[in-house]
């Protein structure tokens, strides 16, 4: 049997399982492997286990056979290891009294969420055919997916991929993200390693990690709940007049471009309130992607929400600026292209360090060689940024269990079947060889209940925009040429902050986090202290951990943090 695998950095360490392409050896769900997994064979009502795909830290997935409708399916069952175990023979049982409040509040999430996936079909977004509740746990029915996540595709790419590879990621993906903004709830957990692509190429968004989410809130395990590269500031609390929507998918959907182009993610949104050394793609990948594409993407990746696009079809009119270049054709390439590098741009603002003259450009590290680095460095990040956003949390009063959205009695619902995927979009990529699961930054801090939900005003239900005047390319994308567009010098970062204004709060509705009706609030004066709560926790955090402080960081804290 292979060797289950984690990724040095998933903090959920996901082991994985054999691919679930057929049924498993005998004897192949060893006990010592999976320890809480139920055995090969168990039937669970009409469906026979055949393997474990996986197990992550909330849950453990199998592949099952449907004896009723004969076919192949993947089922999770909620075992969320830290709090409970498979007592008899199929039981999971709490492992103290004192977890079964948490245990429960995340069975309700995990329920919930099995029901708002069932509630969708659209091919780009994880189908759950069913779920019901048993063995002291809950179960959801899936398609099995074959394919890899977009991680694993990404690290084995030798170079980042081009705007036609992306834009044919990002049109099935901003599609499903649509569909679930239309329904008034968001993702939240858009990340590579919750992105898989099938055999044909097509994007799956796969779950909402709810239970994950509501248990790292009740138990304050703040490194697990985020995936801090990816998670902007309104994730990280409760902030008057900061709101999670749809521009939340957003700026994680344009962290995942990023990470793509440059092998990294962001710099972490809360720390970029204090200061903001985020460089832009327009000047960071220049020459990878055309600047309307990469300035769409950057837009997506403001701090402040209210910055950002609000919707998947704001971004959408941005994306369908003009791609630099010939059209691509609907055709297969020949060979694999990159889109062709972009008119000479006006020199970026002069940075500091920045390399002398005359100097050769840094070459643009390679997915794998920035991944390491990119690894180290959120490691460091992820220390701090847990530690200000248990800063930030402590700050707040204390707060409830949540639970999600409503108590769930439903025992058993079933889904309809999905249709077949209505023209999917082209393949982003060629199926490739297995690869190590990619290096993905860890996880940090969030608190918000189980899904959210979005006003119709926040997410305007929009016609489809007949954007793409780019259309996005029909082919299988090709994985990308050698390196025929040269490679943008990497900028030193800037030590500039950026110039923080509060949040601008206007009339309109907002996100509820309990999945009540969208309420109108009132326009409200901006929280003040909200930036400089964050600046205050970063840099108590950094004194607190004896990093440098310089003297204007010093009088800051004199002055704003009491
Ligand atoms: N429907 C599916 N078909 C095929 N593979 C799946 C399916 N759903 C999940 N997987 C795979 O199973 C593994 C475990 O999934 P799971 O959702 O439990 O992982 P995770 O997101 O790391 O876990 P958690 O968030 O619970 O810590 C992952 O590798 C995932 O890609």
């Amino acid at each position: 049997m292979p060797e289950p695998s984690a990724t040095a950095d998933d903090p959920d360490r996901t082991r994985l399982g054999p691919a679930p392409a057929g049924p498993p050896p005998p004897g192949e769900l060893a006990d010592d492997e999976f320890g809480n997994a139920l055995p090969a064979g168990t039937r669970l009502e009409e469906f026979e286990l055949l393997s474990v795909i996986g197990e992550g830290g909330f849950g453990i997935v199998y592949l099952a056979q449907d004896h009723s409708l004969h076919r192949r399916v993947a089922i999770k069952e909620y075992m969320p290891s830290s709090l409970a175990a498979r007592t008899q023979a199929m039981t999971v049982s709490v492992r103290s009294r004192r977890h079964a409040e948490t245990f429960e509040a995340g069975l309700r999430s995990f329920i919930n969420e099995a029901r708002l996936l069932a509630s969708f079909d659209h091919p780009s977004l994880i189908k759950v055919h069913r779920f019901w509740e048993g063995n002291g746990t809950a179960y959801m029915v899936m398609p099995c997916y074959v394919g890899r996540t977009l991680g694993e595709v990404l690290k084995a790419l030798p170079g980042p991929p081009d705007e036609l590879w992306l834009r044919a990621l990002l049109v099935p993906l901003l599609d499903a993200l649509e569909t679930m903004h239309r329904a008034d709830t968001c993702h939240r957990d858009i990340a590579p390693d919750n992105i898989m692509i099938l055999e044909d190429g097509r994007p799956v968004i796969l779950d909402l990690g709810a239970a994950r989410r509501v248990i790292g809130d009740m138990t304050q395990a703040l490194t697990v709940i985020l995936k801090t590269g990816y998670a902007p500031i309104e994730q990280y609390g409760d902030m008057p007049g900061v709101k999670q929507g749809p521009w939340t998918d957003l700026y994680a959907l344009a962290s995942v471009v990023h990470f793509a182009l440059t092998g990294r993610t962001p710099p972490q949104s809360v720390t970029r309130v204090v200061t903001d050394k985020y460089q832009p793609l327009v000047r960071s990948a220049a020459g990878l992607c055309g600047p309307a594409f990469l300035e769409a993407i950057d837009a997506c990746l403001a701090v402040l929400p209210q910055h950002r696009p609000q919707s998947v079809a704001e971004l959408r009119a941005l994306l369908a600026a003009p791609a630099v270049g010939p059209a691509p054709s609907a055709a297969p390439p020949a060979a694999p292209v990159r889109s062709p590098p972009p008119p000479p741009q006006p020199p970026p603002p002069p940075l500091r360090a920045t390399p002398p003259a005359g100097s050769p450009p840094a070459a643009l590290p390679r997915p794998a060689a920035a991944r390491s680095s990119g690894l180290w460095m959120a490691a460091a990040a992820v220390l701090l940024v847990g530690a200000a956003g248990l800063a930030y949390r402590l700050g707040r009063p204390a707060h409830a269990p949540t639970p999600a959205a409503e108590p769930a009695p439903v025992t058993t619902a079933s889904a309809p079947e999905p249709q077949p995927a209505p023209a999917a979009p082209p393949p982003p990529v060629a199926t490739a060889p297995a690869a190590p699961a990619a290096s993905l930054p860890g996880s940090a801090a969030s608190a918000q209940a189980d899904p959210v939900t979005v006003s119709p005003a926040s997410a305007p239900a929009v016609a489809r925009t007949p954007e793409r005047k780019t259309p996005p390319p029909s082919p299988p994308a090709p994985p990308r040429s050698a390196g025929n567009t040269p490679a943008p010098a990497r900028k030193a970062p800037s030590d500039e902050s950026p110039t923080l204004s509060p949040p601008e709060v206007s009339d309109r509705s907002v996100w509820s986090p309990d999945g009540r009706p969208p309420k109108v609030i009132r326009a409200q004066p901006p929280a003040p202290d909200y930036v400089t709560q964050l600046k205050c926790n970063d840099l108590l955090q950094k004194s607190a951990l004896g990093d440098p402080v310089t003297d204007a960081e010093r009088s800051f804290m004199r002055r704003e943090c009491r």
